[in-house]
Order: structure tokens, then sequence, then C-alpha cells
């Protein structure tokens, strides 16, 4: 495995959620499996003031918490990694502080022999994403005056809309160079998400089938059982379209209707993914009615206890209409894809966590058996991203005996057959990635602005009319929707479950 070159990660907003539950336990397995640099300094910086030992010691329950380390070899391992780690007292809103952390990465140069080499990562509220970058240029710190490299990471959201997304791009842009920039989106990091590619691209099988002329529909399902845990205040104004859909889900989308790339290299990928974005079907408010339903949760039970409903959640308005739940029907108009319907189906608080992607294959002509998959078609590919990851195809067999009665049966793998090892984190692979400089898994600027011009109108509407046609769904249910029939590919209100006036109803 090819090592990244000797460098100094700078994490801003080092205190917080996602550098300890993610970015530091990440870069200790990288460590583990020596993966990491062999020249590296990390330098944590953040408001909370704190000193280096201090910092080490926190992040060391934290790590050993959330990668359940307890034996003491691992956690004598764990010790050496932190010896990598710095951290420094840090506004990033003040100008003058920069210069510090300027000194600061000169000294760890000097004293690890590193060259200038800087990655910065920004792991803050969304709202410091301009400021960074724009007191990064006015200290120097975009640009190497010896030849060295620089990269920066942003987290998600990036952007609250189209426009707000282009101004970002922009500052970005005029700050570092595209090829520099590297927009996370963890769910490429994920092994199952990057094996679509593979399943796709390496089997002779699958290609000739993967069109409108095989295909009848596909299914995105991504649902959590976790609410809005301690980011009412972020969720109340993003909500799930912005929070899961524009991302996440739209990058599933894009890598199972993608064409093959002219060639493996990241600017050939991001190509197609960026053509299947812009060519998603923007919807007239009449579509849209029949096409999307939203929900919010309401108190229930998730494992058996009893969880508020998503209005009494902290930060969150106590008349809050952001939704929690989104199922939609998406169209891609292309050749390829042409009439084929893709359903997402997303949300907080319900029954189970699972992330899948089902491919449903066109029934046969004429159905000769009985019982033949119960009048649909008998062959589906199930790629489960999470958990359980695996991938199984689904067809119809004879029950033995007497006639020709078909039954369903399956083909599976699963990945926990390939190797001992667990999965790694979505996070070590897109550290590792930009550490190296390949930009493959993340996102470019025309695929992300393509994204927002899809979800821009469908936001502006719901802006317009704030509570129409939001839908209610008790906590640890399956949500408020079902497809009631696949082949007229409807969607509809489990009754039970959605407080709309039947009348409401989709039909
Ligand atoms: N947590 C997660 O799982 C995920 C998070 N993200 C994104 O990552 C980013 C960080 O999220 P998360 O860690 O959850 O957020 P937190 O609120 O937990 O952490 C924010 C960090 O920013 C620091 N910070 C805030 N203001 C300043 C400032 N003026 N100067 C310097 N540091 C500052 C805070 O520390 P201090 O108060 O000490 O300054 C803290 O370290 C967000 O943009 C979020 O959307 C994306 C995907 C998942
Ligand atoms: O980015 C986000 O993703 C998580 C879901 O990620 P997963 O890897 O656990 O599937 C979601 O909970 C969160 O709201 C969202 O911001």
């Amino acid at each position: 495995m090819k090592k990244a070159e000797n460098q100094i990660l700078v994490i801003f907003g080092a205190s917080g959620d996602l550098t300890h539950r993610k970015l530091l336990p990440a870069l200790f397995e990288l460590y583990s499996r020596d993966l990491l640099p062999e020249k590296f300094q990390v330098i944590g910086a953040a408001r909370t003031p704190q000193s280096t030992d201090e910092f080490r010691n926190k992040q060391q329950a934290f790590i050993s918490e959330v990668l359940k380390i307890s034996d003491y070899s691992q956690l004598s391992k764990l010790a050496d990694f932190l010896q990598l780690v710095n951290y420094i007292d840090f506004d990033t809103d003040d100008a003058k502080q920069y210069q510090i952390l300027k000194e600061k990465i000169i000294f760890l140069e000097k004293e690890y022999n590193i060259p200038d080499n800087i990655i910065y990562y920004l792991a803050t509220p969304p709202a410091m994403y301009d400021i960074i970058p724009i007191n990064l240029q006015k200290c120097g710190m975009n640009v190497s005056l010896s030849g060295g490299s620089r990269k920066i990471i942003i987290e998600k959201p990036f952007g609250y809309d189209l426009e707000s997304a282009q101004r970002l791009n922009h500052l970005l842009e005029s700050t570092f160079h595209e090829s520099e920039i590297f927009r996370i989106d963890h769910y490429l990091g994920k092994e199952t998400v990057q094996n679509i590619l593979v399943l796709r691209f390496s089997n002779g099988i699958f290609e000739p089938l993967w069109n409108r002329n095989y295909i009848d529909s596909i299914e995105i399902i991504s649902t959590e059982t976790l609410g809005v845990e301690n980011r009412g205040k972020y969720y109340d104004i993003v909500g799930a379209l912005r929070d899961m859909v524009q991302n996440h889900l739209m990058q599933l989308i894009a890598f199972i209707a993608m064409e093959p790339p002219a060639t493996f290299d990241p600017e050939s990928i991001r190509d197609e993914i960026a053509k299947v974005f812009k060519a998603l079907h923007v919807y007239s408010p009449e579509e849209r009615v029949h096409n999307i339903i939203r929900g919010q949760y309401m108190e229930g039970n998730i494992d058996e206890k009893k969880v508020i409903g998503y209005r009494r959640e902290k930060n969150v308005a106590p008349n809050s209409n952001t939704e929690t739940y989104i199922a939609m029907k998406l169209m891609i108009d292309n050749w390829r894809w042409g009439g084929i319907p893709f359903f997402i189906y997303t949300g907080k608080r319900l029954k189970e966590k699972r992330t899948e992607i089902i491919i449903h294959f066109k029934s046969t002509p004429q159905q000769f058996f009985i019982g033949q998959c119960s009048g649909s078609s008998c062959n589906q590919l199930i790629i489960k991203v999470q958990p359980d990851e695996s991938i199984s195809l689904k067809f119809g067999l004879k029950i033995p005996g007497a006639g020709f009665e078909v039954k369903q049966v399956s083909m599976d793998f699963k990945y926990n057959t390939l190797s001992e090892e667990k999965l790694p984190d979505a996070y070590e692979r897109l550290l590792l990635d930009a550490m190296l400089g390949d930009s493959t898994l993340f996102s470019r600027n025309d695929a992300l602005e393509a994204s927002w011009k899809f979800i821009d109108p469908i936001e502006e509407e719901w802006k317009k009319h704030p509570s129409k046609d939001l839908c209610y769904y008790k906590a640890g249910s399956t949500g408020p929707t079902i497809i009631s029939n696949f082949r007229e590919q409807t969607f509809r209100y489990i009754r039970n479950e959605c407080e709309l006036p039947i009348q409401n109803e989709i039909q």
C-alpha cells in the first residue's frame, strides 16, 4: 500500500464530536496498520483552553471507548499514537491567531524534520467554512513557498442551497486549487459503496442488464433509529432532504446510475457522477406533490424505550415543520434510465438502522408458474450497505415435488466471509485518500452544484407552504410511506402512521 508524503494535519474544531468520534479513531486505526506517513504530526485547534497533555488524555478516553479498546498492548499503542497529536487554543475568527498556528507548524516541521506539506481539516460548525480559508490566505498559509503541498478537507454540509454552495466554492477556489480541495461525503468512504463500482465494472454479466430494458425500478433505503441527538440546532434548519438526500443518497444514486468512466481516474469518474446529477428530472410543482412525501417523527418506542417526538427535542422549535423523513421518486432523464424510477426512503427514529439498495429486474413476459414471486419479478439484486454488509441475488426456483410451484431463493455474499478483519470505517479511507491526494471519492464542485439545482426547488416550495402535506409517524415505526403498488409505482401513506386526512393521500 502506497504511503502518503510526510505531512502535518491541522484539525480545526478539534474539541468537537466529529474529531473524537471519527477523525482521531480513524487516524489511530491507520497508525495501527502502519498507513500513516513516516513523519506525521497532528495539530488540533479549538477555543476550549487546554494543554496538549490534557487534550491527549481526553482523546485517550474517547478513542478507547469508541474503538472498545481494553487490552494493554492496544492501549499502549494508542498512547504512542497520541504522541503525534498536539493541541492549541485557537479562535478561527481571530486573524492574529493564525500567526501562532503558523509558528506551531514551523516548530513541528523543524522538530520532526517534516517538509512543508500541510493538510487542513475543517471540522468546525459550517459558519466557519469561509472565514478559515480567508484567514489562511491572509497569513500566506494556503500556499507553500518552499514547494510543499497544501490541501483542505471540508465537512458537510457544503452549502445550504445552490447560492451558498456556489459562494463557498468560489471562495475556496480563490484560496486553493480545485485539486487541493476535498469535499467529504462519508458514504463514499464506505467499503460497500465503493464496491458498487467494482461490482458493476469488473463483472461482464451485469453491464448488459444495467439499463431501462431489464431494470424495472431501483430502491435506495437509508433508515436510522437515532433521533437528532444533540444536533437539534443544526438539524432543525437543515432537515432530512439536505442532511441525507442532497449528499449521501445522491452519491449512491450516482454510483448505481453512472456510465462507465473512460478510465478509472478521479476526473473521469467525477465527470460521470456530475452527468447523473445534471440529468435528474427537476419536478414541476404539480409533479412534486405525487413524487415526494415528507414526514416528522412523533413520540414512540425505540428498542422498547420511550423516546420523545421531534418537536420536543433540544434546540428544535416546538412548532417545527422540519422533515425527519423523506420518500421520493426520482427520474433520470437520459438514455440508460429514461422512464425508470429510483425510489429513496430515509428517516430518523425508524424501526431499524439499515442502508440498502435494491435493483428490481423486470419480470418474464409471461408467468407460467404458480406462486411466481407473488406476481412481481423474481429477480432482485440487493446491496446491503450497512449493517451486515452483503450482496444477494434473488431468483425463482421450483419447490421440490409435484407440479411447478416457484419459490424465491437467494444467492448471498457476506463481507465477513471475505476477511476476519472488520471493515474499515469510512473516515479511515477518506483521510488516507486525502493525504495521498486522491480525490476520486470526494465531491467535485460541478456535481455539488448540480445536486443543489435539483434540491432547491423542493425546499423553496416547502418554504412557501411549511406544513402542507407534512405527515407524522410514530418513532420506532417503519415510517409513513409504502409503495402501494410496484407496478403502478405510486406512493401511498400508511394510514395508521400518518395524521394527514385521507383525501390527502397520494394516488
Ligand atoms: N459529528 C458528526 O458525526 C458529523 C459532523 N459533521 C460536520 O462536521 C462539523 C463538526 O461537527 P461536530 O464535531 O459534530 O460539531 P461540534 O459542535 O461537536 O464541534 C465543533 C468544533 O468547532 C469548534 N469551534 C466552534 N467555534 C469555533 C471558533 N470560533 N474557533 C475555533 N473553533 C471553534 C468547537 O470547539 P470550541 O468550542 O472548543 O471552540 C468544536 O471543537 C460540522 O460542520 C458538522 O456538520 C459532518 C458529518 C458527521
Ligand atoms: O451525515 C450524516 O450521516 C448520518 C448517518 O450516517 P451513517 O454512516 O450512520 O449511515 C446521519 O445520522 C446524520 O444525521 C447525517 O448528518
